[in-house]
């Protein structure tokens, strides 16, 4: 079987958000590829934790609860949620698990209750940092995977506007040239890989350092690099500055801002600078910048900024998992 599903920005990109159709419900899931864990808002939750969402119902026919089972999840920006396990049938686009672990929250974060685009987070990194306790559970992807055409899905995403998720197959009318492949390193359960050098504005290399490791995140809306790259990139915008109150580096709404290559399995990857400007910061017309300093999250993180840029292919079809960048 194959799955395709749009993919929709919220506002500024902060997060894609996708149908997903749970039993007889259609719940607005983010696709986090930087966690691994099918959770959902739902009626077992306060009423003062919802506004708005869509709550998976416990009490229908085909959801089986598994007793015993409870789960609780923090992730990189501070935000969480816990609950307990339902088992039921997920289809994402066409893709179905028949009996996929569905995590019912009972209370999630300040930032879950204010994100009202989003029912939950369909998690896609892999199930060895599941969050179930007595037994993690598996990935909506681990769970269909050996019943896909190929063991593999995709991510295509748009700068305010439509893309898409496909499992199973790879569309090649979403990107030009060829797939650069790299090995992926899952032993922290997540899309692991090593980025190489970096070049600020289209002229010759002005990089002197290399990127290493880093997560691709599409969970995550920022792209977070060492600090030598973000100051170098910074150094080339006019007005730009870190502002402590902000919690990042902010410049001028009318910068022109360089774009950013960077070098992954021997392919230079361009970044528009466009991609850098993601939102007003509410003061001083000034903006808040797409690219931010690792520091402070123990990551190098490849966000949504990064892959609005790029076609992505998570790959497990070689045995060892692997990941797959194309310019788009
Ligand atoms: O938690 C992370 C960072 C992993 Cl290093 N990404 N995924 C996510 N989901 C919601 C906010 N962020």
């Amino acid at each position: 079987q194959t799955g395709t599903v749009a993919a929709n920005p919220e506002q500024y990109d902060q997060a894609y958000i996708c149908p997903v159709t749970i039993g007889s419900q259609t719940l607005h899931l983010d696709f986090d590829t930087g966690s691994s864990d099918l959770w959902v808002f739902s009626n077992l939750m306060p009423s003062s934790e919802v506004d708005g969402q869509t709550e998976f119902n416990t009490n229908s026919a085909g959801a089986t609860k598994k007793d015993g089972y409870t789960w609780s999840i923090s992730y990189g920006d501070g935000s969480g949620a816990s609950g307990v396990v339902y088992a039921d049938t997920v289809n994402v686009g066409g893709a179905t698990a028949t009996s996929q672990a569905v995590e019912a929250a009972t209370s999630v974060s300040s930032e879950f209750t204010s994100d009202t685009g989003s029912d939950g987070l369909l998690g896609l990194a892999f199930s060895s940092i599941n969050q179930v306790k007595p037994t993690p559970q598996t990935t909506f992807f681990d769970t269909v995977k050996s019943s896909l055409e190929a063991e593999l899905f995709t991510a295509d995403l748009q700068s305010n506007g439509p893309g898409s998720y496909t499992f199973g197959y790879i569309d090649s009318s979403k990107y030009t040239g060829s797939i650069t492949y790299t090995a992926v390193d899952n032993s922290q359960g997540f899309w692991g890989f090593t980025a190489g050098g970096y070049t600020v504005g289209g002229g010759g290399s002005n990089s002197t350092g290399t990127i290493g490791s880093a997560i691709a995140d599409t969970g995550t809306s920022l792209m977070y690099l060492p600090t030598a790259a973000v100051q170098s990139y910074y150094s080339q915008v006019s007005g730009s500055s870190y502002s402590s109150s902000q919690g990042g580096y902010i410049f001028p709404c009318s910068a022109s801002l360089p774009s950013l290559t960077v070098s992954i399995g021997g392919h230079g990857f361009v970044v528009p600078g466009s991609n850098f400007n993601y939102s007003p910061t509410g003061s001083g017309n000034t903006c808040f910048g797409g690219l931010q300093e690792n520091t402070g999250i123990g990551f190098t993180i490849f966000g949504d900024v990064f892959l609005r840029a790029v076609y992505a292919i998570f790959d497990e079809t070689q045995g060892s998992p692997r990941i797959g960048f194309a310019a788009q």
